[in-house]
């Protein structure tokens, strides 16, 4: 399915990268992990995101791992992070991953030397020009402290450089004018849990997540209300998981969520360096939204 503004939308999982105990990537646990998301009814899979620790990995493990996912995902879309601050490094994964399988790229912006607006908008023009395969422009200030402008986004679509972003932020202001500009020329995926159902209600096509790796039906249910304009029931389905999302963002993530998701059942190794296992505090609170979860069935 070649991916366009249009067809872009739904719930994608921000998939974690399971490891091994050696801590080497481990392929088998990886690519059940996409088939119970898709099993769910995932619209797709976004590894090596945050979610996925994508500066984790070399240039040989992240090929390996986008391979395995779309080998899993049996044509259902695969949209890896690319997460490097260089066009050229930039460019090089994002050409590995068309070659093979990826649907699109979820690219972020440049971070280190970021330019000015003007500078962004020509940088994924001639990023989309050089690479041939569809991309989705990744937003998240709180890791990059940079963010594409409403306007500098509607140019981006405009020239035709994006089908999509992932819109990570708690600036509501900044998201409202992003849908006015750009709503109707890309398809506007919420990052963050915490706001998933409000984005939807006000315009976003669907969220790219990382709870849903754990928990993808509920998120699926808060996504068909959100859409309905039943903001109010999609909120009341989206306090049952709060607490878990609470619990899993204290510290770095996947680093909680992880842990999390071995307390679940669904052990997944550990993160990799700069990354730690999380603080006792940090763990303490993950083991009661894990029995709360338990408690109320959470799926
Ligand atoms: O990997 C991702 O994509 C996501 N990254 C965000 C982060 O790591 O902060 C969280 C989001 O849910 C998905």
């Amino acid at each position: 399915m070649t991916l366009t503004h249009d067809t872009l939308g739904g719930l994608y999982t921000a998939i974690v990268t399971p490891l091994a105990a050696d801590g080497a990537v481990d392929i088998k646990g990886l690519q059940a992990l996409v088939r119970f998301q898709l099993a769910a009814g995932a619209a797709g899979i976004v590894p090596i995101g945050g979610t996925g620790e994508y500066p984790a990995f070399s240039r040989d493990e992240r090929r390996a791992i986008v391979a395995a996912c779309v080998e899993a995902a049996d044509g259902k879309p695969v949209i890896p992070g690319v997460l490097s601050t260089g066009f050229e490094d930039a460019l090089e994964a994002g050409r590995d991953f068309a070659a093979a399988g990826a649907a699109a790229v979820m690219t972020v912006t440049p971070y280190y030397a970021p330019g000015t607006q003007d500078g962004m908008r020509a940088y994924f023009r001639r990023y989309r020009d050089a690479l041939d395969l569809p991309v989705m422009l990744y937003q998240i200030p709180r890791r990059t402290t940079v963010s594409a402008f409403a306007d500098t986004v509607q140019a981006m679509a405009e020239d035709g450089s994006i089908i999509g972003m992932k819109y990570s932020s708690y600036d509501m202001p900044d998201f409202i004018r992003t849908v006015k500009y750009a709503g109707d020329k890309i398809a506007i995926l919420s990052g963050e849990e915490p706001l998933f159902a409000t984005h939807v209600a006000l315009g976003a096509r669907g969220g790219v997540l990382a709870s849903a790796t754990i928990y993808p039906k509920i998120w699926l249910e808060i996504f068909a209300l959100a859409r309905q304009g039943k903001l109010k029931e999609a909120l009341k389905l989206q306090d049952k998981i709060d607490p878990v999302v609470d619990a899993i963002y204290v510290e770095t993530n996947p680093g909680p969520l992880k842990e999390y998701m071995a307390l679940a059942g669904m052990p997944v190794g550990g993160v990799r360096l700069p990354l730690l296992g999380p603080s006792d505090q940090t763990l303490a609170g993950l083991k009661v939204a894990a029995a709360q979860a338990k408690a109320i069935s959470l799926a």
